[in-house]
């Protein structure tokens, strides 16, 4: 179908009451949701929006950007408008898709043990839950992946990836020194196009436990107390012994992502990162401006996507987008939805 050049919708302000209460299992469904209806000339888009999904945070109300004809400014074909014009290229992108998924169960995390920089594997649970998740996510522009130097992170990504429609091929970038920069150079500049880089850094690795990676959770809480272990699990500026706080984690993951990432999104690209429990409550907190306070009761579940728009400076969160099979749609954006329709188009 000729893609016509949608209207602005009109713009409707859905205020969400979710009221997110927190378990300690770590994450509570909310279905604060409400079904706001944006009309436009060409199409109507129901917009299910703020499904609380798996994660939770404190009593939030949003209201729902203005989605207008704005120049979509992507890295990929299939998202690029048809009718680019002279001045296009110009133009401040209007807005970027920023994904944030915790890695699937981990082998340590079946096992009940404190995990931080240890390096271990998912579990087959673990490999489940991210081609999971990347069902969910399939519909999503990914230009770019970040993952910490931990194998579940990366795990996570690349299994996630299997299921995207777009079928780019995500390529680990190695740029550790010259020589592994020059030996893992791609030659051909169309294969170049079909490659979405993937850029492992320590900096989002989990926070490290110091001397309570190994141990088991449940045997700690028995031995210093629950409320000490809840507190060096959960606080913010608490460390474990000899490990890091959250607000130390936060000082290296915050920080580059400020550094490395929101430039990205600036320039108008699609980023996926794929991390840890804690140095994504780390980023989270910064993107929702949360209170040292409130961050105590943010938890996150593994393998599950949280989807942002990065619109004009602003972090607005979209909820957990459902899988592509799910009757109903998803927290989408105008410009979210045209790139869903043009792989739909592509894939005919
Ligand atoms: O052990 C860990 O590294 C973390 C994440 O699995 O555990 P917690 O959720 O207790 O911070």
């Amino acid at each position: 179908m000729q893609m016509m050049a949608t209207t602005v919708f009109q713009q409707a302000l859905g205020t969400l009451e979710s009221h997110s209460c927190l378990s300690s299992s770590g994450f509570r469904h909310e279905c604060g949701s409400a079904s706001v209806k944006l009309i436009s000339k060409d199409f109507k888009v129901d917009i299910a929006l703020m499904r609380r999904g798996n994660y939770c945070s404190k009593k939030r109300s949003f209201s729902l950007i203005q989605a207008s004809t704005s120049q979509t400014t992507v890295f990929d074909p299939v998202s690029s408008p048809l009718h680019k014009t002279a001045n296009d290229s110009k133009k401040k992108p209007s807005e970027a898709a920023l994904i944030l998924i915790r890695h699937g169960e981990s082998m340590w995390n079946e096992k009940n043990l404190f995990t931080g920089c240890v390096d271990v594997p998912l579990t087959k649970k673990g490999v489940e839950e991210a081609i999971e998740a990347g069902k969910r996510i399939s519909n999503i522009p990914i230009d770019l992946i970040y993952t910490s130097a931990l194998i579940r992170a990366q795990m996570t990504a690349m299994l996630a990836m299997t299921q995207h429609r777009r079928k780019k091929v995500p390529i680990i970038q190695h740029e550790e020194n010259e020589q592994a920069r020059a030996w893992s150079q791609i030659f051909s500049e169309e294969t170049n196009k079909q490659c979405i880089p993937v850029i492992t850094a320590w900096q989002l690795n989990e926070r490290m436990y110091g001397e309570l990676q190994g141990l088991n959770k449940q045997e700690t809480a028995d031995k210093y107390g629950k409320a000490k272990v809840q507190e060096w699990r959960r606080s913010y500026d608490i460390p474990p012994p000899n490990g890091e706080s959250l607000e130390m984690c936060a000082e290296r993951a915050v920080a580059y992502f400020q550094e490395h990432i929101e430039p990205q999104l600036q320039s108008g690209k699609n980023v996926m990162i794929a991390a840890h429990g804690n140095s994504l409550r780390s980023i989270i907190m910064y993107l929702d401006k949360l209170t040292s306070q409130e961050v105590i009761s943010l938890e996150l579940s593994t393998g599950i996507p949280m989807l942002y728009i990065f619109k004009e400076g602003s972090f607005i969160r979209r909820g957990s987008p459902v899988a592509p099979t799910e009757a109903g749609v998803y927290a989408y954006t105008k410009r979210l939805a045209q790139y869903r329709q043009r792989l739909d188009e592509m894939l005919q």
